[in-house]
């Protein structure tokens, strides 16, 4: 039976899978976390041997190391490909010198993803060369935002030639939970309103009435929003500029040249890779961000709180655009699925809002569960664990559009 791939190039991490075709068993999994330069990546490949240290600089040689050591190349007929930034892309796209030249267009869209899936693109390209690769796009799932919603109040010809509007993003993270939950619930989609928290290195929250994205935090790039690892989430517009003169003192020039001869592009950099836990705690593991915040630690409790704070700007803003009719909060993603701790500080702050209290031995052991969605409440406004499986999400729309089956 031929083999699907499916990749998944996050900011942190390379997730990849192979499936087979027909049944979508699950033949290898291995999950890539990207440390810096000087610690080396930790590796899982399917459970076993656990969690091990090796030698990947980038995404790239992630998919070489997961291909060299599983050797199923030779069956392997789709690549599917998440990539964060699609534009205006409505379908997932057969990876053509077109759209290749599209996506790579987009890169400066999603700074911390389109480059590293288009690297991760040729390397399968050179790897699998008889394999078709797919490219599956995060904002597809949000096209149903409507334009009240997704449109900025600034210049309507300016916006629409520039494309600046709303996108927003983990749209195959979302698209899968929302199958999950709705199985779980055993409720259709289309009659499901969920607030769900995609909480990673990046980090967002949907809200979905009856089925479809109806608004996301994350807006015309992966930027916007909660903060994450290294991202600031959304400040106010005009920091960028107060930030670079402030820093020494030098007012903006005409040119676009900021301060100290820093460009808005740099700063937007800056607020991409040198903000979010990094900058206020010094770590891009949350995990240790909540372990020191709870020893003590100000710098990271700071972090901790300010990232609850955002996260319930977005659930009461969403609450109140579902009319408070939400069949569960779900939590999901890195953060979202291991943090217990934050899954609890949340749920008492959204008791308010009629959630019922998190069930504390529930809610301990939902990280580790092997289910695919754990209910840590009691109630019918239910508060969910989902174990999110962008992969696995790729992997099903290839299986059921016959477009892509054409390479048999
Ligand atoms: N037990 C934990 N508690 C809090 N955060 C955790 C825990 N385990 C993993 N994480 C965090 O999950 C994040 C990675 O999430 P993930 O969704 O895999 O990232 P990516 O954005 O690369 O897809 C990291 O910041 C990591 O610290
Ligand atoms: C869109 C985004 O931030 O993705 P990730 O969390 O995988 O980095
Ligand atoms: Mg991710």
């Amino acid at each position: 039976m031929p083999l699907i791939l499916a990749v998944n190039a996050g900011s942190s991490s390379l997730k990849s899978s192979i499936y087979r075709r027909g049944t979508l068993e699950l033949v290898a999994t291995s999950s890539a976390s990207l440390k810096t330069e000087q610690e080396r990546s930790k590796v899982i490949i399917n459970d076993s041997p656990p969690t091990y240290e090796a030698e990947i600089r980038d995404h790239a040689s992630a998919l070489a190391h997961f291909l060299h050591n599983v050797k199923l190349d030779d069956e392997v007929v789709n690549v599917c490909h998440r990539v964060v930034h699609g534009g205006d892309y409505q379908q997932p796209i057969v990876i053509t010198k077109d759209s290749y030249e599209h996506i790579e267009a987009l890169s400066a869209l999603a700074p911390l993803h389109n480059k590293a899936a288009l690297t991760v693109m040729d390397a399968a390209l050179k790897l699998l060369p008889n394999a078709q690769s797919i490219a599956f796009f995060d904002t597809t799932f949000h096209r149903t935002i409507p334009p009240h919603i997704s449109t900025y109040a600034i210049d309507p010809t300016i916006a629409r030639k520039k494309g600046l509007k709303k996108y927003g993003f983990h749209g195959l993270s979302y698209a899968y939970i929302l199958r999950q939950v709705s199985t779980y619930l055993q409720k259709r989609p289309e009659d499901l309103s969920l607030i769900i928290l995609h909480l990673g290195s990046g980090a967002s929250i949907c809200a979905v009435q009856n089925g479809r994205s109806l608004d996301t935090s994350m807006e015309f790039t992966p930027l916007s929003g909660l903060p994450g690892a290294t991202r600031s989430g959304s400040v106010d517009p005009s920091l960028i500029f107060h930030y670079s003169s402030k820093v020494d003192g030098v007012k903006k020039d005409d040119k676009g040249t900021l301060g100290s001869g820093l460009h808005v592009t740099e700063a937007e950099e800056i607020l991409n890779k040198q903000a979010g836990w990094n900058a206020l705690a010094g770590t891009k593991d949350f995990a240790r961000v909540t372990r020191e915040a709870a020893e003590g630690n100000e710098q990271c409790a700071l972090a901790f709180r300010l990232f609850v704070d955002r996260i319930l700007n977005y659930i009461g803003a969403y609450h109140l655009k579902l009319h408070g009719s939400v069949d569960a909060v779900v939590f999901a993603g890195g953060i979202g699925e291991n943090s217990a701790g934050l899954r609890k500080t949340i749920g008492e702050h959204i008791r308010c809002l009629g959630f019922p209290d998190v069930d504390g031995q529930r809610n301990e052991r939902a990280g580790k569960s092997s289910e695919v969605v754990i209910d840590i409440s009691n109630d019918t406004k239910r508060v969910l664990v989902c174990h999110t499986d962008e992969q696995q999400e790729m992997a099903k729309q290839c299986e059921g559009n016959v477009e892509f089956w054409q390479r048999d």
